[in-house]
């Protein structure tokens, strides 16, 4: 039994700790068809593991995720913009202190870079700290054995024993997006996010990078605009610190029941609403959309700000349903949409999903992300995706939007702070060759810290042009 299991007769346990119209309610949304879940062997053993993460403290706070709400309904305004980023899938062995550190890092310079471009604060979330489950294309993989799922499930070593659905791996999950949530925190608490710290690295990035040239000039801008509010003694806490909060996919429902509370009445004095605390914004895939299936009918019942990634097959109808379903009360920053289209149909579909939505009257948020129609096999066989078709589909989305009139509100990147050579192109023209360096990812390419940072520049040179 693993360290974390406990005894299973707490009082409620027989509903999760739910109040009974809400466990009831979730039960009815967990039994429509959920795609992309594993095959668990021992069913017994997956409610054990469930009823423990019942009994655990949750992972956030539903202060916190209202905090976030509020943010986002500044980016639902066109107030503010909206920084997604992290890895593709975690892995428990991959969450090391440097690690966690480096992303976040990349995060901030990121953030920095937009926040002078758009002129506008910018809200960072992270793909960290439970990004752990991943849905798959094929059930088996080249080897006919049954595919990683992300470390919440099984190894990604390729023995048939490795592949064996393990529910103990939620607590390890568990464990492990404590662990991260607690080391962010402890960074942002110790002045990581320092505006003037934040921008030497970036400066770190012009001198170093082959890219830096281009984007001296503005990289000073920031610089003096930050010399100036330091000589006017603006001593505003946003310069010195900021917020950086968490989010996954909610795709593995056994581990995202488990972390059900109620919660938010007595601040709010209303009754205690249903959050889903194994992050602070969910969002669901584009494998496990389907209107009537379990995730969407357990995401509209969260308070959680839910994200929806919309692929180039979603039509202009179904998006207006998911606005009925997943934001019935109309609440700005409810829903964010992120479209992964590809950068050669960006601008063919999305015009007619941003219309048919915005005559809904719902405010939305429209995040980009260019990473996920944009996956290519290369001729040396890795799964990448070039820096230019990944610029290319910010262009079509910012494109997009400024006709009709719409907020861009957001970039939604898979991206690590380690050097990898995993996405090609970018200033230093990374090739299939060179793919092979450092091609670390357990499931999909990322950009680099320097290619990110490359992007971040590049978006502020289209926000401000
Ligand atoms: O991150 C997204 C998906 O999990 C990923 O693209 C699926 O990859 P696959 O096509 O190799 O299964
Ligand atoms: C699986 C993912 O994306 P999508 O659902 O857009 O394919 C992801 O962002 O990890």
């Amino acid at each position: 039994m693993p360290a974390l299991m406990q005894n299973t007769t707490r009082p409620g346990a027989e509903s999760g700790g739910l109040p009974p119209a809400l466990a009831a309610g979730v039960a009815d949304a967990l039994a429509r068809p959920a795609a992309q879940q594993p095959d668990y062997p021992d069913p017994q053993a997956v409610a054990d593991v469930r009823t423990t993460l019942e009994g655990m403290p949750s992972l956030v706070l539903p202060g916190e995720v209202d905090r976030l709400h509020r943010r986002l309904a500044e980016v639902a305004h066109g107030q503010a913009f909206l920084l997604h980023g992290g890895d593709c899938a975690e892995t428990f062995a991959g969450n090391t202190e440097e690690h966690v550190h480096s992303n976040i890092r990349t995060l901030l310079q990121m953030a920095v870079v937009l926040t002078y471009g758009a002129s506008l604060p910018v809200v960072k979330v992270g793909r960290i700290a439970g990004q752990y489950a991943k849905p798959r294309s094929k059930p088996t993989d080249d080897l006919t054995l049954p595919v990683y799922r992300g470390d919440i499930v099984n190894s990604a070593t390729p023995t048939p024993a490795a592949r064996i659905a393990d529910p103990a791996r939620m607590l390890q999950a568990y464990a492990h997006s404590s662990a991260s949530l607690n080391h962010v925190r402890a960074m942002v608490d110790s002045g990581v996010a320092d505006l003037q710290r934040v921008q030497g690295w970036n400066q770190d990035f012009v001198r170093d990078s082959p890219a830096g040239e281009r984007f001296a000039a503005l990289a000073a801008e920031i610089d003096s605009g930050l010399r100036f509010m330091s000589a006017c003694r603006a001593d505003h806490s946003a310069l010195h610190t900021t917020e950086i909060y968490a989010s996954h996919e909610a795709l593995l429902l056994d581990y995202e029941r488990g972390l059900l509370r109620t919660g938010g009445g007595a601040v709010q004095g209303g009754p205690e609403r249903l959050y889903g605390l194994s992050g602070h914004f969910l969002w669901i895939g584009e494998r496990t959309r389907g209107l009537d299936d379990a995730h969407v009918a357990f995401a509209s019942m969260l308070a959680n700000p839910i994200g929806i990634k919309i692929g180039p097959g979603t039509t202009p109808e179904q998006a207006a349903e998911y606005v009925e379903r997943l934001d019935p009360d109309g609440v700005p920053g409810r829903l964010t949409f992120i479209s992964r289209m590809g950068c050669g149909r960006v601008r063919e579909v999305l015009p007619a999903i941003v219309e048919k939505v915005t005559a809904t009257g719902h405010r939305v948020i429209w995040q980009c992300d260019p990473m996920h129609g944009n996956t290519k096999e290369t001729a040396s066989g890795y799964k990448s995706r070039h820096f230019d078709d990944i610029l290319d589909e910010v262009k079509g989305f910012f494109q997009v939007h400024r006709e009709l009139g719409t907020h861009p509100g957001g970039l939604h990147i898979e991206l690590t702070g380690d050097h990898v050579t995993e996405c090609l192109g970018g200033a230093r023209g990374l090739d299939d060759a060179g793919l092979v360096a450092r091609y670390e990812t357990n499931c999909d390419p990322r950009l680099n810290s320097e290619q990110s940072v490359e992007l971040a520049f590049m978006v502020a040179e289209l926000m401000r042009g």
